[in-house]
């Protein structure tokens, strides 16, 4: 099916008779493949980028002046443009993919704008406003590439092997992992994503791909100037993808097909309207915008695909990822804190604690609300630095390291309130889980190389929805999932992940009776296979029956440790439960 996307090669034989038709078309592709670069920012990483038009720019200026100044073939001018993209959105990239909230639009509006005032102020180099002209056109096996006919043919299989490629980059260990981290990045990361690095990759091939939509455009019209490279038209391009649904590759090429069209039209209609010239076409966008997504918030294609037939997905059949095998004795100790120690301002949440997880146990974490328990579960796995004190992983220190780095040594965990992705599938949500087991990296994926290890990254999360019983479910969207399957399915991640040390908070809370005994039940038996188990939960009923040992807090600091009996008899627990469980 989705070879499909081939059939847009023929479009250029279809408008054939219509040179002026032959243009847009090409315009379209390349506003498209444009388009599809913030599908992947936006609509996988959550990212917005202001500066696409400049990484065009990169491109276009790239093969202009090697081509028309050191006379070199274009496929030099290809090369050095995707060089100087890659270039600036490794800068760009690394200088604010850490920034938070509003700071990377900033900061990707002030380098378009600066890019563009340098493209028009060197003159001497980049011919200024006036640009440079006579490219050379692109030749293809012997065929100069010289009329939009021909032009189209490349433009459009160049759109659509973009399309597969990315369509292949969504149904990977990386398009999962780039949803998950536009969701939520501590989740990502507590399965192994690094968040910085992951979106600094995502940058630098959306900075590639508007890169090379520069170079088809400068060989296309055999001119540069600045102005295709604005602050406005990479305005243009974010409204394209928003309004068509950033989310899916149909809704970009929609929004690129539609606003291609629109421009043209509103270039004519305006100055008529209006009685003057201008460029009124942006304010014109802004308003269509504005009524698309008032309309429809994810942009148009997800209201239009309401009514197309739902694609079935279907269950794994490949072999799973090999369980883990627990490579130590029973007993030894896996996980260790010594003299934890956090403080909020003047409050000591977490108070010199000490205790050690041995294989094979359940180690119950308990104490009154704001007695630390959270704040612990953090410090054991990087989500938070300590102030003080040390943790011990397997016997190798793993104080201050992220969450993603800690996760492959072997632990994982899971949330007061589950992070799951509710438009994701239950299944691939699971599959995040092996994110830190799957190595296929963003050029295998592309090219649609990782077929096996994905087949096998499904099977293991089908494997692991089995486990808890939620395999039935496992091709439904989680958003359909009851608080109860919820938490369910972030312990089957936490399978599918592999790891042997397993940190539950609160996994109980939200599930009825009858959910509690069988999550009782499957924790016991994970834990007689060699899982070794940390929870966290207020459910004194289920903690008893449930742990071999206890931990108590209150006020930050251990008051108790023992097994359920003794801490029950203990009277500082009694005490500090006054009140509530006890
Ligand atoms: N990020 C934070 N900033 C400031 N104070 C915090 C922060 N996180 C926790 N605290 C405070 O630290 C103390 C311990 O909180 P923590 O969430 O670890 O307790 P808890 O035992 O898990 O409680 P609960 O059972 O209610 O979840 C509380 O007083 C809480 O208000």
């Amino acid at each position: 099916m989705r070879y499909g996307w081939f059939l847009l090669l023929l479009l250029p034989f279809l408008l054939a008779p219509f040179p002026f038709y032959l243009t847009l078309l090409n315009f379209f592709a390349l506003s498209g493949l444009v388009a599809l670069s913030l599908y992947v920012l936006t609509g996988l990483a959550g990212m917005t980028s202001f500066a696409q038009a400049a990484f065009m720019g990169m491109g276009a200026y790239a093969t202009a002046l090697l081509t028309v100044k050191a006379g070199l073939s274009p496929w030099f001018g290809l090369a050095a443009g995707l060089a100087l993209s890659l270039l600036l959105a490794l800068v760009l990239g690394g200088l604010t993919v850490r920034l938070k909230g509003h700071f990377l639009p900033l900061s990707t509006i002030a380098w378009q704008v600066a890019l563009y005032i340098l493209a028009g102020n060197l003159v001497g180099l980049t011919g200024g406003h006036t640009g440079l002209t006579d490219l050379p056109p692109l030749v293809l096996l012997g065929f100069p590439l010289d009329n939009a006919f021909r032009y189209g043919l490349l433009s459009l299989l160049v759109l659509v092997l973009a399309v597969l490629a990315l369509h292949n980059l969504r149904f990977s260990r990386l398009g999962r992992a780039l949803l998950a981290l536009r969701g939520d990045a501590l989740a990502a990361a507590s399965f192994g994503v690094d968040p910085a690095a992951l979106r600094l990759k995502a940058f630098l091939l959306a900075g590639a791909m508007a890169g090379l939509a520069g170079f088809l455009y400068a060989h296309f019209l055999r001119f540069v100037n600045p102005t295709p490279f604005s602050l406005e038209a990479s305005i243009k391009y974010l409204v394209m993808a928003v309004a068509g649904g950033v989310g899916t590759i149909p809704g970009v090429l929609l929004g690129a097909a539609l606003f291609t069209g629109l421009e043209d039209w509103l270039k004519d209609l305006l100055p008529l309207l209006l009685g003057r010239q201008g460029n009124y076409e942006t304010i014109a966008y802004g308003l269509v915008l504005a009524g698309i997504l008032l309309l429809a918030p994810q942009g148009l294609f997800p209201l239009l695909a309401r009514f197309l037939p739902r694609k079935e997905g279907s269950l794994p059949r490949a072999e799973p990822l090999p369980l883990p095998a627990p490579s130590g004795a029973r007993g030894e100790v896996v996980l260790e804190a010594q003299g934890l120690r956090k403080a909020f301002g003047g409050l000591l949440a977490v108070n010199g604690v000490f205790f050690a997880l041995r294989r094979g146990e359940i180690l119950a974490l308990i104490g009154p609300n704001g007695a630390g328990k959270s704040t612990t579960f953090n410090l054991l796995t990087g989500a938070i630095p300590p102030d003080g004190g040390r943790v011990f992983l397997f016997g190798k220190e793993i104080t201050g390291l992220p969450p993603h780095r800690i996760h492959p040594l072997g632990l994982g965990r899971t949330f007061q309130h589950p992070h799951l992705f509710p438009e994701l599938s239950v299944l691939e949500n699971a599959a995040l889980g092996t994110y830190a087991r799957t190595r296929a990296g963003f050029s295998r994926v592309l090219l649609g190389l990782h077929g096996e290890e994905e087949a096998r990254a499904l099977a293991t999360a089908y494997r692991a929805l089995k486990r808890v019983g939620l395999e039935g479910l496992a091709l439904e969207p989680a958003a359909r999932l009851t608080a109860g399957q919820q938490r369910l399915l972030e312990i089957a991640r936490l399978l599918a992940s592999g790891a042997e040390v397993l940190l539950l908070d609160e996994p109980a809370a939200g599930l009825r009776a009858g959910e509690k005994r069988e999550l009782a039940r499957l924790l016991k038996a994970l834990a007689r296979e060699g899982y070794t188990v940390l929870i966290v939960d207020h459910d004194m009923d289920l903690i008893m029956g449930l742990a071999d040992r206890v931990v108590v807090m209150n006020y930050g600091e251990k008051i108790a440790e023992g097994t359920p009996e003794e801490v029950q008899r203990n009277p500082l627990v009694r005490a500090a439960y006054l009140g509530e469980a006890a």
